[in-house]
């Protein structure tokens, strides 16, 4: 807390999906540290929010330095309290890194405007400040990333950070604390408390007037839960929550590319990951062969040990997850699907599988899946195939694989997400906006609007009369 390392009364065991054995002993974090923290951090602010640009840059880009210099690190605390693979690992640290690269340049560009006035005598002029002490709520799933893309930007704006990391995951954001003091990161500008109660102890946040903003990414429900906390003392909010991104392969893709693209957007950290393809529309006369080489890509991925460099999919990172991606099987098998490849799991270990559904009302087609688990469905019109892409309460990723221009246009304007990927299923970037419409969230991260989401609006006007 501040800078310094707090001791806490209550502690929770942290249990790695490798093995299920007990990796470690986690600070639990309750109201009264929650209280210190807020303390800290309203403290800090001030401060904080008067740097220069320049001091900003510079303990970012330390920070975002130190980051990847300690990347094989990094990469096995997630792979020990995750499950992620090490290869996938060290390319979200450099993901991660890229976000405090990309902010600690954009805080040298928080400009503000001069307007004409209505009248001779009146100057306006607009000024962009920090909102305040911010909360963020992390998932497990990208465990540095989620932290560097909601942190770098709101320090870069002027604000402080209090960041509550998933249960699942708090030792890679309390060392990616430990480098920020390690890169001269001020006390108490970023906070990281885990806890294995969130609920009571972001019951002090929530509540507190002086948190001014919460930054959240998670699911749907919780994040609603949020919005409702957040309206009590109006602190504004930014909602990054689940998917259900539809992936559209029509006949005139290049096929290798649809393949491949299609692999990298299902099971990119074992399909736990909110831009996952959920559902993989194909069209019927090329469903055959598509399929019949999607199953022999697939069955190439390495399913095993994310301590191993070999790994391609480790294991889901909890019992929760199994059984839910069971259950969606079974159904989708009692309505008449087929299972093309995988299928089985051995404990957390569940193999890549690709299933063909037949049957529209199949739940996996409405819920989110996150699991390697691949739904296949032919489609045979273009307008058909939209309106069931749409027909889904979630907005945030949709891909479409096309090699005809008109078309790629076509679909980027019909399908309500977003993001869409043409031809591409990995968008995300620092430079990109990235975030969902309808219940997939509120605001965007990354690029110059992660940056604003941290920024208050202030008008001056100067009367020279
Ligand atoms: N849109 C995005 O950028 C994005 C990125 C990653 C994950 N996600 C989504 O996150 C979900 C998976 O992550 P998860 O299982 O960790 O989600 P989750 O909603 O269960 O938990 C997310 C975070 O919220 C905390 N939390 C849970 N209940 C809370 C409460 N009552 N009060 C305060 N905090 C609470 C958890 O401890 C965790 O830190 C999926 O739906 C996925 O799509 C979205
Ligand atoms: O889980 C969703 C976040 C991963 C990403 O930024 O691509």
């Amino acid at each position: 807390m501040g800078n310094s390392w707090v001791d806490t009364l209550d502690s929770f065991e942290l249990i790695s999906p490798i093995d299920g054995r007990v990796i470690g002993l986690v600070a639990d974090c309750g109201p009264e540290e929650a209280l210190r923290a807020i303390d800290a951090s309203e403290e800090a602010f001030e401060l904080w929010k008067a740097t220069s640009v320049d001091t900003r840059y510079q303990i970012l880009s330390r920070w975002a330095q130190l980051i990847v210099e300690e990347k094989n690190q990094l990469a096995e605390i997630m792979a020990l309290e995750m499950g992620k693979p090490l290869k996938e690992g060290k390319k979200e640290v450099d993901y991660a890194a890229s976000f405090v690269w990309w902010y600690a340049e954009e805080a040298k560009r928080i400009y503000g405007l001069t307007i004409p006035a209505p009248m001779p005598s009146k100057r306006i002029v607009v000024l962009y400040e920090p909102v305040g002490p911010v909360l963020a709520i992390t998932p497990w799933n990208f465990p540095a990333a989620m932290v560097t893309r909601k942190a770098a930007a709101a320090i870069a704006a002027g604000c402080t950070i209090i960041i509550k990391p998933a249960e699942h995951s708090p030792l890679t954001a309390t060392f990616l604390a430990f480098l920020w003091d390690k890169a001269g990161g001020p006390p108490g500008v970023l906070q990281v408390l885990p806890t294995a109660n969130p609920e009571r102890l972001c019951k002090v946040f929530f509540d507190d007037f002086r948190i001014r903003k919460i930054s959240f990414t998670g699911s749907i429900p919780v994040g609603k839960a949020i919005y409702r906390e957040a309206a009590k003392t109006l602190k504004g909010v930014l909602l990054e929550l689940g998917g259900n991104a539809p992936m559209i392969v029509f006949a005139d893709a290049d096929i290798d590319t649809a393949i491949r693209e299609a692999i990298q957007a299902k099971f990119r950290n074992a399909g736990q990951a909110c831009v996952a393809v959920n559902r993989l529309y194909v069209e019927k006369k090329i469903s055959e062969p598509f399929c019949s080489k999607l199953v022999e890509e697939t069955k190439k991925l390495v399913l095993g040990d994310p301590l191993l460099p070999s790994t391609d999919i480790g294991p889901l990172v909890g019992e929760q997850s199994l059984h839910k991606i069971h259950s969606l099987l079974a159904d989708v098998l009692e309505k008449g699907g087929k299972i093309l490849c995988g299928g089985k799991s051995q404990g957390l270990y569940f193999a890549p599988t690709i299933v063909w559904v037949s049957d529209p009302s199949a739940r996996i087609l409405s819920e989110e899946i996150f699991g390697p688990v691949l739904p296949v469905i032919p489609f045979e019109m273009e307008r058909e195939v939209i309106s069931w892409a749409n027909a889904t309460n979630y907005g945030l990723a949709s891909y479409v694989m096309t090699s005809d221009l008109k078309r790629a246009f076509r679909l980027s304007e019909a399908l309500r997400f977003g993001i869409v990927g043409i031809n591409d299923g990995r968008p995300s970037c620092c430079q990109a906006p990235f975030g969902g419409i309808k219940e997939s969230g509120i605001g965007r991260e990354g690029g110059q609007w992660g940056i604003k989401e941290f920024l208050e609006t202030k008008y001056l006007s100067f009367n020279l009369d």
